[in-house]
């Protein structure tokens, strides 16, 4: 669907795309970086509004450079910032975004009514834009990407200015985007877990560089490392802290932190646990069961989209930068917790959802 090859947008004073190449196919992927990695420019560039400064890029096969029209005629394209025009109603505003797509006026309506009524908006359809909540607003401007029946959309940051529900409600549209309707999506965003769960595919770039192009679930394959939760006892008021040190004590690579995709629940409770092999299952459960502990849970964990950033982070990092989170680093380290990584470049700290 998308393919670039040695992309460069270059800035008189910022190189915001680097030699970029991917081959992204259909169906829903995840475009992450930093902010300021370089997604905005990317996009611009694939709907031929803005002309890369070297390098190759192809949208549903046709040229950037040369097919921009053609291309903006199937790809719908959800911006980041606020371009909405306050004294018009949702209605008014989607059919006029569907006639200048070139839908004649009964199609631009029937279509309007649909897709409002696709991302969730209704009686409020009719009420001017300058009264909606952000939520509605992003479903306006995710509605007006897709009423042309695109076969691929942009969402740039789509789930921006959101509280985590109209988060998981936005991201739960995307998905339906491809699902109901058979429309890949591209969808950029500076939180990482969201991405993990929306996403069959996930670009990451950073400094305009690519960091890595992988299915979602080989970025989050089961590692060797075992999450195990225990109960306190009054013989051991801290039973994580007990099993700790007994399992330490057998010589078994033991890790505290707080979890990633757990729940709050057990934060600060799990230990990770080094698995040489079958053994130290069975070893971890002899301790517990030696220390008088009840066992809660004894699970492989997964790796998080997270720890791409956290270990190129830990690879990168200069004593300059700024105080990583109390969480260790250490790259590969697989009981290590997925903690927010250290920004990688000035001002562009990771967000971790
Ligand atoms: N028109 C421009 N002129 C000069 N520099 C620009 C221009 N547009 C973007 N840049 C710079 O290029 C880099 C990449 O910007 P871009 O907007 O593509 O990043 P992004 O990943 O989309 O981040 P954000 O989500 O913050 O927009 C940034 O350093 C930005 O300041």
């Amino acid at each position: 669907m998308i393919v670039t090859e040695s992309l460069s947008k270059r800035y008189p004073r910022v190189t915001a795309l680097d030699r970029l190449s991917v081959d992204i196919a259909p169906g829903v992927t995840g475009l992450v970086g930093a902010n300021g990695a370089g997604k905005s420019t990317l996009i611009k560039i694939l709907l031929g509004l803005a002309p890369a400064t070297e390098g190759t890029a192809h949208v549903l096969g046709l040229d950037v450079t040369k097919d921009g029209g053609a291309i903006r005629e199937r790809v719908g394209y959800m911006p980041e910032h606020d371009c909405l025009p306050p004294d018009v109603s949702a209605t008014e505003f989607v059919v006029h975004m569907a006639r200048m797509s070139g839908l004649p006026p009964t199609a631009a309506r029937e279509r309007t009514a649909d897709t409002l009524r696709h991302v969730g908006l209704y009686e409020e359809r009719y009420r001017p834009i300058g009264g909606y909540s952000t939520g509605m607003k992003q479903r306006v401007k995710l509605a007006q990407a897709l009423v042309h029946d695109p076969q691929l959309v942009f969402l740039d940051e789509p789930t921006n200015g959101l509280d985590p529900a109209g988060r998981d409600e936005m991201l739960g549209l995307i998905r339906r985007v491809h699902t109901d309707f058979g429309i890949s999506v591209l969808v950029t965003s500076h939180l990482l877990g969201e991405l993990e769960r929306t996403c069959d595919h996930v670009v990451v770039i950073d400094g305009g560089k690519l960091l890595r192009s992988s299915a979602t679930d080989e970025f989050t394959q089961v590692t060797t490392s075992l999450a195990v939760e225990v109960t306190d006892t009054d013989a051991h008021p801290d039973g994580t802290a007990a099993l700790r040190t007994a399992l330490a004590g057998a010589g078994v690579a033991v890790t505290a932190g707080a979890p990633g995709s757990e729940s709050l629940a057990s934060a600060g409770r799990l230990l990770y646990v080094e698995a040489a092999g079958d053994d130290t299952y069975d070893l971890v459960r002899d301790t517990v069961a030696g220390l008088g502990l009840g066992l809660v849970r004894m699970e492989q964990r997964r790796h998080q989209i997270a720890e791409v950033f956290r270990d190129a982070d830990a690879a990168q990092t200069t004593p300059a930068a700024p105080a990583t989170p109390a969480a260790p680093a250490t790259p590969g380290a697989p009981g290590a917790p997925a903690a927010p990584a250290a920004p990688t470049r000035e001002g562009g700290a990771h967000d971790v959802a």
